[in-house]
């Protein structure tokens, strides 16, 4: 096998909790994560020569996404190309961890927007982690990838998905949900340590990206850890059990008063979103993008029409993505 193309889905927090700072200056966190339907996609072509090459371009144009997004900062929208990826990142520790010679052509297609809290380029890393470990014939259960992942990024694990089939099988609950299952896990540490979580069935999404990227170390650097910490435990067990209608009152990001005070027009975003009939707003990750919980796909996709046509042009209905076992 050459080549494999793969999808790269983005990520909401349906949940996350600060529980205390570390002396490495990354936090103890304790987030729910769900991997959604709207997705970068990876081509990886194996080399016989050693070099690595990595290029990204949005989708379906850089021209297409300054058209969309005028009030962005100016190089805002500059994908960093070749060592200055995090792919490339990714890919060159693994392949100096594994002693592969052979080189890669890597190149990203772009959907996720950058700076909006919802793992794009993470995604990328682990996608191409496995991607990469497929082409060298390295076992996607190779302790080695989720080893690298877990240096490379807080979020980068959890898009490697399931660690086994076994894993992919959580406690209390119908697990063979095929819509949903291997979409959800509860991260804590820096955001490292997984535990697959279930989802009794899908959540209608509508998520939104204001014209303005966040940086996670700054929203982390003005944060606050809570002295009296929320639990994620009823979310879990009304995502697991229903009814899930009680989903959008159980959400909670301790990470949106920094970032709404970092940037404030996603006081007005979150607003216009309740105001047009979305449940549970909130940031996800540490931002800047929004979402909330609509009654049905139907619903979702009428909403994010709404919200284009009132100046968030980048705003679309999203649905749960299982991610890929070991085995897939
Ligand atoms: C906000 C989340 O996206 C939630 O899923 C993640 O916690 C952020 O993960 P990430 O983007 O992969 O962040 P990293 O690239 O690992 O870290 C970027 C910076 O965010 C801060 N950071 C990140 C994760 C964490 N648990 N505590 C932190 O304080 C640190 O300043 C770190 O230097
Ligand atoms: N493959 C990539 N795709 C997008 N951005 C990348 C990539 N590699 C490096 N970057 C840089 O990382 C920055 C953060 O990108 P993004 O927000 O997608 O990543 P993330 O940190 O995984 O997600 P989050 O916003 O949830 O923390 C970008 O602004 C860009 O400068």
């Amino acid at each position: 096998m050459q080549r494999v193309i793969m999808k790269s889905p983005a990520k909401l927090n349906l949940f996350l909790e600060l529980h205390r700072r570390r002396e490495d200056g990354f936090h103890e966190l304790e987030t729910v994560m769900v991997a959604i339907d709207r997705c970068d996609q990876l081509s990886i072509t194996r080399r016989d020569d050693s070099e690595l090459n990595v290029t990204a371009q949005w989708s379906p144009s850089q021209a297409a996404w300054e058209q969309q997004l005028p009030g962005m900062p100016a190089g805002s929208l500059d994908l960093p190309q070749g060592e200055g990826n995090l792919v490339y990142q990714a890919v060159q520790r693994f392949r100096q961890r594994c002693q592969i010679k052979h080189g890669f052509d890597i190149h990203i297609e772009k959907t996720i927007p950058a700076g909006a809290g919802m793992g794009g380029a993470s995604s990328n890393a682990a996608c191409s982690l496995r991607g990469v470990a497929k082409l060298s014939q390295i076992p996607l259960s190779d302790a080695r990838i989720r080893q690298t992942a877990a240096e490379i990024g807080s979020d980068v694990p959890f898009f490697l998905g399931p660690t086994t089939d076994q894993d992919a099988k959580p406690e209390g609950s119908d697990a063979s949900n095929p819509l949903t299952k291997g979409s959800a896990a509860l991260a804590t540490g820096r955001g490292e340590q997984l535990a697959e979580v279930a989802l009794a069935a899908p959540i209608s999404f509508v998520v939104c990206f204001p014209p303005h990227p966040l940086s996670t170390a700054a929203v982390y650097s003005i944060c606050q850890v809570p002295v009296n910490p929320c639990s994620a435990e009823e979310l879990l067990s009304t995502m697991a059990k229903g009814p899930l209608e009680k989903l959008s009152s159980l959400l909670f990001n301790r990470l949106g008063k920094p970032a709404s005070t970092i940037c404030p027009p996603m006081a007005d975003l979150l607003e216009s979103m309740r105001s047009i009939g979305l449940n549970g707003c909130q940031l996800t990750g540490s931002g800047s993008a929004c979402f909330g919980i609509a009654e049905s796909l139907a619903d979702a996709n009428r909403i994010a029409t709404e919200l284009s046509k009132a100046g968030y042009p980048v705003s679309f209905a999203a649905s749960p993505l299982p991610l890929p076992t070991p085995l897939q």
